[in-house]
């Protein structure tokens, strides 16, 4: 029997990616509600009992009170992915990031209620859970993170500013070091130090690069590139998304290559002789950031 599947926030940059993703692919019901009705707590509650799984792609107050509703059914509630950042770090909720350590795909698998991560801090963690796992930094390192982001990360409205001509080219922001993925970041990377976290948006649809310096001297062991890339490698074998790059001759990247798939790709950039690095994590921001991941979650629950 098909499993079905109501996407709360359709119509969004997030819900329409995962209902492309998902329109025609086999042993999977989507069902819609009216334009009229979408907002409306009694006709959501309606959907919500007679599905197997609500994907919500909802502004967080709005995913707040899906939620609770979702609470509320008892033993008639669906299964939930929440996209949004309203329950990353809160209780009862799975981190729906398969690949973050031993057991975490199986947990997903499990899971009534998934929280997918932010885009930023899929990057964050993806390149610094295996450091610290590895011993190669340490849990205390005082560590800073750069992001760039193309202009889809900030749905519909920044999308609109950016299409219409009214954004800046390129602008950094949450310059009061209070970004909505720092609490998810340091739960999830094993660092004991909040890191300080720089995002910035770019004129580009979409496409991600989050980038961390590390001075190799300064880390237990002074590990060098080739010890990097193998924490990455040890880390990541057998991730059908993952794949790590050591990056030695190389001197720059860009954002966009990794469009529409639900891939990441670590690079180690260093300069050996400086016993200087970086880190860069590369995806979609819509795919492996957002839509990506919720699919790739919602498949794991179903057990396909
Ligand atoms: N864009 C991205 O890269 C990522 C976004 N996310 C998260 O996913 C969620 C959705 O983001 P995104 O798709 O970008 O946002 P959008 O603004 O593009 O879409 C949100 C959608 O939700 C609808 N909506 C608002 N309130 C309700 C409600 N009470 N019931 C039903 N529908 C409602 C909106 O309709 P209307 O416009 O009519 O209000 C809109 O269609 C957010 O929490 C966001 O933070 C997560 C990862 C990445
Ligand atoms: C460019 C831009 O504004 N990006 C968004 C994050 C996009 C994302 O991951 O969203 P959620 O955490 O809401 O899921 C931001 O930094 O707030």
């Amino acid at each position: 029997m098909a499993a079905t599947i109501f996407i709360d926030g359709e119509a969004g940059t997030t819900g329409l990616q995962i209902r492309e993703k998902l329109e025609g692919r086999s042993g999977i019901e989507l069902v819609s509600i009216s334009a009229e009705a979408r907002k409306d707590p009694a006709a959501k509650r309606k959907v919500y009992e007679d599905v197997d799984v609500v994907i919500l792609c909802l502004p967080d107050e709005a995913a707040k009170e899906a939620a609770k509703l979702v609470d509320a059914l008892g033993d008639r509630a669906p299964r939930v992915i929440d996209a949004s950042s309203a329950h990353r770090v809160a209780p009862g909720w799975t981190y729906g990031f398969p690949e973050l350590a031993a057991g975490q795909g199986e947990a997903v698998a499990k899971a009534r209620k998934v929280t997918n991560p932010g885009c930023h801090a899929t990057g964050a963690i993806a390149l610094l859970r295996p450091l610290t796992q590895a011993g190669l930094l340490p849990a205390n390192a005082r560590v800073s993170i750069g992001s760039v982001s193309g202009y889809s990360g900030g749905g519909k409205s920044m999308i609109e500013a950016y299409e219409s001509g009214k954004a800046p080219a390129f602008e950094l922001y949450a310059l009061g070091l209070e970004h909505k993925h720092l609490p998810e970041i340091e739960l999830y990377s094993g660092l004991s130090e909040r890191p300080i976290f720089v995002p910035s948006v770019g004129n580009f649809r979409q496409g991600m690069l989050v980038s961390i310096p590390l001075h190799l001297e300064a880390l237990p062991g002074k590990p060098t590139l080739a010890d990097i890339k193998a924490a990455y490698d040890g880390h990541y074998r057998g991730q059908a998304h993952f794949k790590a790059f050591a990056d030695a001759g190389n001197a720059r990247i860009e954002p966009e290559s990794l469009n529409g798939t639900n891939d990441i790709e670590i690079h180690v950039f260093a300069n050996e002789s400086r016993r200087h690095a970086v880190v860069v994590a590369k995806f979609d921001n819509l795919g492996k950031g957002a839509s990506g991941a919720a699919v790739q979650n919602l498949m794991l629950m179903l057990g396909r």
